[in-house]
């Protein structure tokens, strides 16, 4: 199944759940990923987000609806899915959309943006998601030819506040200016009405991950309020 742009017009309004382990976890393991992705998706969610090439391969087998793929590599500076090597590796796995730092930084290949987007096209049937974390970054990324832009890295690259919850202010002021592609919100939604305000500010479709997905951080805040 390729995904047209048209077709994603499916996921409005939707749901989508990122599915990652950490490294070293116990759940780190693409069987899992893959498990959980399906358990998601009978819950209603309508694409999933999973990390590594071994989970996308396995998470296609898995689950019918769309997948979005990424490759971490490194934790700080450009990580996700920082070069085009990066991206095509993630296409090949068999993800319907790729995501890739979608910043205004240098990427470590020292190809622009435009070009890295330009290549993914080019050499893969997968659309482009742009994670980006400022209002300048979500702008460049359109300029870029990305296919959807998404605020994942809001609060992580110095440009904005690490809020609590979603950067709803940053969600906001994408949305109104329209930039004719859909606007994911993703970043610390940990409770569905973040996700319904995350919606209401103007985002396409929201992604949710470790509220759903991550056993232990989720663990942690109850143990935290017994406390
Ligand atoms: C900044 C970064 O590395 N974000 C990653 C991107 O894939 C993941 O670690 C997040 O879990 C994902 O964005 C979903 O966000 P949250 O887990 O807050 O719902």
């Amino acid at each position: 199944m390729i995904l047209t742009s048209e077709a994603l017009e499916s996921l409005r309004g939707q749901l989508i759940v990122s599915c990652q382990a950490y490294p070293g976890e116990p759940m780190r393991d693409p069987r899992t990923t893959g498990q959980v992705a399906a358990s998601a998706v009978i819950g209603g969610a309508a694409a999933v987000r999973v990390q590594g090439l071994s989970d996308v391969q396995h998470t296609r087998s898995a689950v019918e609806v769309p997948v979005i793929g990424l490759w971490k590599d490194g934790h700080d500076g450009v990580f996700i899915t920082p070069t085009l090597r990066h991206a095509l590796a993630v296409a090949n796995a068999g993800a319907h959309v790729v995501a890739i730092d979608g910043t205004r930084r240098r990427r470590p290949d020292g190809l622009t943006l435009a070009q890295t987007v330009a290549a993914i096209h080019a050499e893969s049937h997968a659309l482009v998601m742009a994670d980006c974390g400022s209002f300048d970054d979500a702008a460049a990324a359109v300029h870029a030819g990305a296919d959807l832009v998404g605020t994942t890295l809001s609060g992580y690259t110095g440009e904005r506040p690490k809020t609590s919850g979603p950067d709803l202010d940053l969600l906001g002021r994408i949305a109104a200016a329209d930039f004719g592609v859909p606007l994911i919100a993703e970043g610390r939604i940990h409770t569905p009405a973040q996700a319904r305000q995350a919606l209401d500010a103007g985002a396409f479709a929201v992604v949710v991950g470790t509220a759903i997905t991550h056993p232990a951080t989720i663990t942690g805040w109850f143990a935290e309020a017994l406390k």
